[in-house]
């Protein structure tokens, strides 16, 4: 069998959420003993929380929800590329050296060590320009280690709007420390919430047969 790679955060008490954000709770409903047959739970959770996938809704207003998404974009052939040293941005001048001529499916790992116990707002963003060079090689997904693919204070969004564009999807907060740059299959489709602008995904890579 293949080995396959976790690359999701686990959503627990105190994960670090984006300034401002809904505090993640997860808090028991029923609790299993002599009185009652059953463990139930309830959750509460903004749906940017963790490992997610961003709707074009998210960042544009006719854009669709993420239940209406092309789930082909989130399984399939898919490249890891490390980007851990391209400092504030990953620009096109760090993605040429090792991009090949067509990809499907990217993701950039650019945090050197992850999760954090707390939030970081120093996190590597994507150039517009970027995301327009793995549109031109054909990427139909990029996925990111980081919460975001744009700075945390900047309405402008350059790099969603590129994405929106060229008709990509997105995943963030990828966890991808342990991963060896290289090429495999990605699984990581979200949930299917109705009317959602992002929703969580339990994101995996599987590697290929030689
Ligand atoms: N655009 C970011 C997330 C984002 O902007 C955000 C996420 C949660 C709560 C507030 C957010 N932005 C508020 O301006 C993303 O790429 O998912």
């Amino acid at each position: 069998m293949s080995r396959l790679y976790d690359i999701s955060q686990p959503l627990r008490a105190d994960i670090p959420v984006w300034p401002g954000d809904t505090p993640f709770a997860h808090e028991p409903t029923w609790v299993l003993g002599e009185q009652c047959p059953v463990n139930v739970s309830r959750l509460v959770l903004s749906t940017h929380t963790g490992t997610h996938a961003d709707a074009p809704s998210h960042y544009a207003v006719e854009g669709r929800t993420i239940d209406a998404v092309d789930l082909a974009c989130y399984i399939g052939l898919c490249v890891v590329l490390d980007m851990t040293h391209a400092g504030p941005r990953v620009e096109p001048g760090h993605l040429l050296p090792v991009l090949s001529e067509s990809v499907e499916r990217v993701l950039l790992r650019t945090w050197s060590r992850f999760p954090h116990e707390e939030w970081r707002s120093d996190f590597t963003t994507i150039a517009a320009e970027s995301i327009d060079l793995l549109a031109e090689r054909g990427a139909r997904l990029i996925g990111v280690d980081a919460p975001s693919l744009d700075p945390e204070v900047d309405s402008a969004l350059l790099a969603h709007r590129r994405v929106h564009h060229h008709g990509m999807a997105i995943l963030e907060g990828l966890v991808l420390d342990a991963v060896p740059p290289g090429h495999y299959e990605l699984i990581a489709p979200p949930l299917k919430l109705a009317g959602g602008d992002a929703a969580p995904v339990r994101a995996l890579l599987r590697e290929l047969e030689q």
